[in-house]
């Protein structure tokens, strides 16, 4: 455990787009503060993350995807992960029209609402802009998520913000899942009825019986 503060829950995040948006350059911007022209497009890497978000020390892996292509190894890292950054440059409309496409993926996938952010990347380049920001603020509230426009050149603080907003949604989520699930209502039913049929005063009362004397309370299974 680190000294900033108690352990929180570690998060798993897959950052996925159309090739080009700037997916490597809004983790390298993420996790050094810098911002670096040119990437190799074919690489494919991990980065494991120490940080402290909400005075909780978190150690977070981000998988930083290349390209778009949907394979049997691109699966595997969708089911390993607990959420995702959606990019998009707002200069490239295609990549903004695909991102329905990879949300649907990852529902159909994940068998869930998968847990998102969207971020329009590259603002610097807003003269050649060819998505509105209420497109993509559209598009976030159809698939329920937050979203951010930012540019990983300039590197404003918004990029850590949508990666921390992303690790407490996820953190949210996992506590939700792992609170103990309500019984069903037959099965309170039923205990209210063993309940009253077992109490010496009730018995009498509540317990219908038919011609034969049987007790005739359909009991849940
Ligand atoms: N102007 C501008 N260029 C950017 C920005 N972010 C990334 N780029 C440039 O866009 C190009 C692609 O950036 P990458 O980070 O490699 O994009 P990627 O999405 O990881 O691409 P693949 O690895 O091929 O999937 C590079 O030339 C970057 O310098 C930005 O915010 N503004």
């Amino acid at each position: 455990m680190s000294s900033t503060g108690k352990k929180g829950s570690d998060s798993k995040i897959v950052v996925l787009g159309k090739a080009g948006v700037g997916k490597s350059a809004l983790v390298v911007r993420f996790l050094t503060r810098r911002f670096i022209w040119e990437y190799d497009p074919t690489l494919e890497c991990t980065y494991k993350h120490h940080t402290t978000i909400d005075e909780e020390s978190v150690n977070m892996e981000i998988l930083d995807t290349a390209g778009q292509e949907w394979t049997i190894q691109r699966e595997g890292h969708v089911r390993w992960a607990d959420g995702f950054v959606l990019v998009y440059a707002i200069s490239d409309r295609q990549s903004f029209e695909e991102i329905s496409n990879i949300k649907q993926n990852l529902d159909d996938i994940k068998k869930t609402n998968s847990m998102c952010v969207l971020v329009g990347n590259k603002t610097d380049l807003c003269h050649e802009r060819k998505v509105s920001y209420m497109e993509g603020q559209n598009v976030a509230t159809d698939m329920s998520c937050a979203f951010y426009e930012t540019s990983a050149s300039e590197g404003g603080e918004e990029i850590s913000e949508f990666f921390h907003e992303l690790h407490r949604e996820i953190k949210r989520r996992k506590q939700v899942e792992a609170k103990p699930r309500r019984r069903s209502s037959a099965h309170q039913v039923r205990n209210v009825l063993n309940k009253m049929f077992k109490s010496p005063g009730n018995k009498q009362q509540m317990s219908p019986t038919s011609p034969t004397g049987k007790q005739q309370v359909a009991v849940p299974p």
